[in-house]
């Protein structure tokens, strides 16, 4: 087994390894940080397939849904294996772990590792809830951010972009030089254009959710009662330009549209039911990469500081109301709300009086910059309180073992 010291290597928000050591440590903090529910659910649990489920809201998904609800199942992301120069990527280690803590709560739930968007995964992912696991889905957990898709019809590869709709957007943004050091700068970002908005609605819209409902229900696999959600986003007039208004808004509008037609087909075949869940933001590898979201994150938490409600306690509080342990709320749109600790009027004032006066000389007094830096650095598994960065560690940890 190679073992190495790892130190961070960097370009900007992106890191070249990760962590392994540290990578578990993250799955073990949310597992704890995961309330346990008042009874703990005895037998078999309900089965669930969790897509995206090795970072980010996938990942509160898998864990909270094992602990809050008991589930089994499958869980699938898209992840790389380590080679002799490479590690792993950091969502391979934690799915190792997520693995672990699975098997010690007693739990069947098999990880695979593959493109979601594929026919052929889903293929894989129908035929092992047919063989093994009784042939009745319970729960589907759609968490997929990606930069591409391939549609299995017609072979056309979509690519999303993070643009704003009808014209350029300026905007304040946050970034770190090699030693760390802050800095806050305006960047423009030019328009939408030609089938940029077609284009990112085909990744990031509803068409794969609804790929997978249709596929899982012609093989008949579909439980009485079908409860999914699939991830969205509103957030701040801040940030409305280059999200919720722009490109990647388009497409949660049509993820959006997708869970009231899903709703309806699946009240009428199983008595089932689909949602959309709108979340908080949280610094994640998908979120990092669009404009002034960083600094945006980064002054949201310096006004609510421990308020700022983790992935791990909102999908806890999303299994809840998936299962019936809380009751269902919906707003008029028919959507979860998980995202009102960010979206109260006396934060989104505080945020935005904040992000009028934040330069260089001042973000460091107005946002948690040691926060945001220590999240960034905790996706590959680096700065976790409780890890020696300078022992050796491993590198080639093995994709967990699904024999039964
Ligand atoms: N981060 C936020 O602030 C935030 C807030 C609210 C909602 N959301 C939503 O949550 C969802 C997940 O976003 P995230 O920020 O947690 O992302 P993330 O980058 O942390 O995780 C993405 C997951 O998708 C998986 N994935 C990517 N491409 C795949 C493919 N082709 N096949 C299978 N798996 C694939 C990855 O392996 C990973 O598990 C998105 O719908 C996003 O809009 C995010």
């Amino acid at each position: 087994m190679s073992e190495r010291v790892l130190t961070p290597r960097n370009r900007g928000f992106l890191f070249l390894d990760s962590h392994p050591a540290g990578c578990r440590q993250v799955v073990a903090d949310m597992w704890q940080a995961c309330p346990a529910p008042a009874g703990v659910p005895e037998g078999d649990g309900p089965v669930a397939l969790v897509i995206g489920s090795s970072a980010g809201y996938g990942l509160a998904a898998t864990l909270a849904g094992l602990k809050r609800a008991g589930i089994r199942g499958v869980a699938v992301s898209f992840e790389k294996a380590p080679t002799a120069r490479r590690t792993a990527t950091a969502g391979w280690y934690r799915t190792a772990a997520t693995a672990d803590i699975a098997r010690t709560a007693g739990r069947d739930l098999v990880f695979l590792n593959g493109d979601a968007f594929s026919d052929s995964t889903k293929e894989q992912v129908a035929d092992l809830i047919e063989q093994r696991f009784g042939g009745r889905l319970d729960y589907l957990v759609y968490s997929v951010a990606a930069p591409r898709r391939t549609d299995p019809d017609t072979g056309t590869t979509y690519a999303s972009v993070l643009k704003p709709i009808g014209r350029a957007n300026r905007t304040k943004t946050l970034v770190f030089d090699d030693e760390g050091v802050p800095e806050v700068r305006e960047v423009e970002t030019g328009p939408a254009e030609g089938d940029d908005v077609e284009q990112t609605v085909a990744v990031m819209g509803g068409a794969d959710w609804e790929r997978w409902i249709g596929h899982l229900a012609a093989r008949g696999l579909l439980a009485d009662g079908f409860t999914t959600a699939a991830l969205s986003y509103i957030g701040s007039p801040l940030t409305a330009a280059i999200y919720r208004q722009g490109t990647i808004g388009a497409a949660k509008a049509h993820l959006e549209a997708t869970a009231r037609t899903l709703n309806d087909r699946l009240d009428k075949t199983v008595g089932g039911r689909a949602v959309t869940s709108v979340n908080g933001a949280a610094v994640t590898q998908s979120s990092t990469a669009i404009p002034g979201i960083a600094l945006y994150t980064g002054l949201l938490r310096g006004v609510l500081g421990e308020d700022l409600v983790p992935p791990i306690r909102q999908l806890a509080a999303l299994w809840d109301q998936l299962t019936g342990a809380a009751p269902l709320v919906l707003d008029d749109e028919g959507r979860i709300r998980l995202d009102t600790f960010e979206l109260a009027d006396d934060v989104q004032a505080a945020v935005a009086e904040r992000w009028e006066t934040a330069t260089t000389a001042t973000v460091t007094d107005l946002a948690d910059l040691d926060w945001f830096r220590a999240e960034v650095r905790r996706l590959y598994g680096f700065s976790v309180p409780g890890i020696d960065y300078t022992a050796p560690v491993a590198t080639d940890v093995p994709w967990p073992d699904h024999t039964p």
